[in-house]
């Protein structure tokens, strides 16, 4: 069932589709008349900020970036205010009418990849930005847009099949002084209409064309009451999302209610023939955490860049859910089905060359529900430190209902509530 804000926006989704229909030229973001695919994204990507084709070249291209900073705007208020409409984008994923493309998104379960949707989302996002800050007077945006979060995507179905095609559409939804956010709507044709599949919201920052500082991205400005409305929910998204890093359990202690709970959990795993706080036996049905994990690595070449240089965040994305899915599967033992990405950080870029290890927990179950958290590190070799880059959170849906998870050590405990929060927060989004 789609949440009141979803129907505002499929309504605003559906005008722009038509917008997009009538006169396809965002900003000269895509040629007239023509709906562009993923691979058209990715170039119009490369064109807007002169990306290098070759990574022998990268340095030069960065210098002549770093020229386009006379151009950034000094204040918010030198910068036009742009309309929702500035913004609007429709894209295609033809999966159904190019059988060529099928190889790259297909899955052994013949469904699609729901990684490589997340590296799609993830330039469309990019894209509808640069579309929301585009100056007709310039060859080449002075702007490095990255994306700073997924605020939270929501299946609106399980299913993605491998031979339809997809249709992406999205736009600017609220913007701050540096930073914007872009909402994102996925369908796919089905039996002669296209179906809701997915709604996402990312948030991307604005940086100077070194990548060094914040840089002013142009207002918003909502016309009539529907559009209003959208703006608004996204202060609501902004405020939520600075509550939930105040409470962050690494920062403050858990509620009264959630240190009932995870004492209980240790209650409940003591062992009454020993009078010992540390003698603990699993219940039936039970995993501890501690054999709930799965790790991996991943060298960062130069292949997987993006058009600043550094790590693409829909790699990374792509990489940390294939990870949780499977340490969802190996925990349940069965197929897991994604019901909801919320709350991805980027806390710092991933250079060329990382060695970059994943780590995925299983922190959280319910009935037949998983909640995964991955926790993405660069580890220098040369001076062995550890440095968080992203942490990201996956909710799945099993075939059958799953073991429970249990913490043991205090960190264990909190990484238990941690997920406990995630998961509380999509089921209350999905009802
Ligand atoms: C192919 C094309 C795709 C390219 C896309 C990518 O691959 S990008 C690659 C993946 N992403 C990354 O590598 C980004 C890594 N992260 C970073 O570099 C940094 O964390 C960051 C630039 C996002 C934010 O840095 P800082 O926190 O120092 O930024 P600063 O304090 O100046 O704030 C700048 C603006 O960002 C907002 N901001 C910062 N963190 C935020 C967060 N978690 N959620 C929401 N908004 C946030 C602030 O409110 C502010 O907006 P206001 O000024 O409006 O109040």
């Amino acid at each position: 069932m789609l949440c009141p804000r979803s129907l505002i926006l499929d309504r605003v989704l559906k005008s722009a589709v038509s917008f997009s229909c009538r006169k396809y030229s965002v900003g000269q973001i895509s040629q007239q008349g023509k709906v562009p695919d993923m691979a058209e994204v990715r170039n119009r990507l490369r064109e807007i900020v002169g990306a290098s084709t070759n990574w022998q070249d990268h340095q030069q291209v960065l210098v002549e970036r770093a020229s386009l900073s006379q151009y950034l705007a000094r204040s918010q208020d030198q910068l036009p205010p742009k309309r929702m409409k500035d913004s609007m984008i429709e894209a295609h994923l033809p999966l159904g009418s190019q059988p060529a493309l099928r190889e790259k998104y297909l899955n052994s379960h013949n469904s699609v990849r729901f990684g490589r949707i997340l590296e799609d989302l993830d330039c469309l996002g990019v894209l509808i930005c640069y579309s929301h800050t585009w100056n007709e007077e310039l060859k080449r945006s002075p702007l490095s847009i990255v994306t700073a979060l997924v605020d939270k995507i929501d299946m609106r179905q399980n299913i993605i099949y491998p031979d339809c095609d997809i249709k992406f559409t999205g736009h600017v939804t609220w913007v701050g002084k540096t930073s914007i956010e872009a909402t994102m709507h996925m369908s796919q044709y089905q039996d002669g209409a296209y179906t809701d599949v997915l709604d996402a919201t990312f948030v991307m920052v604005a940086r100077d064309p070194e990548n060094k500082r914040a840089a002013f991205v142009n207002p918003l400005k909502p016309e009539g009451p529907e559009e209003e409305a959208i703006f608004h929910q996204g202060e609501v998204n902004k405020t939520r999302r600075v509550e939930l890093s105040t409470a962050s359990l690494l920062k403050v202690a858990p509620t009264a209610e959630e240190r009932t709970l995870i004492h209980n959990l240790f209650l409940n795993t003591l062992d009454t023939r020993r009078v010992s706080f540390r003698g603990r036996i699993l219940l039936p049905n039970s995993v501890w955490m501690e054999d709930a994990k799965l790790k991996g690595l991943e060298i960062c070449h130069p292949e997987e860049r993006n058009i600043f240089n550094r790590i693409f965040g829909g790699f990374l994305m792509r990489k940390a859910y294939e990870l949780g899915r499977a340490n969802a599967c190996v925990f349940a033992g069965c197929r897991p089905t994604v019901v909801a990405v919320d709350d991805i950080l980027f806390r710092k870029p991933v250079e060329i060359g990382s060695l970059l290890l994943l780590s995925s927990q299983v922190c959280y179950t319910e009935g037949m529900y998983v909640q995964v958290r991955v926790h993405s590190e660069v580890l220098d070799p040369l001076t062995r430190q550890h440095n968080t880059t992203n942490v990201f959170h996956f909710t799945f849906c099993l075939e059958k209902d799953v073991p429970a998870v249990i913490p043991q050590s205090y960190g264990e405990s909190m990484l238990y509530l941690d997920g406990k929060r995630h998961f509380d927060g999509t089921m209350r989004n999905h009802c």
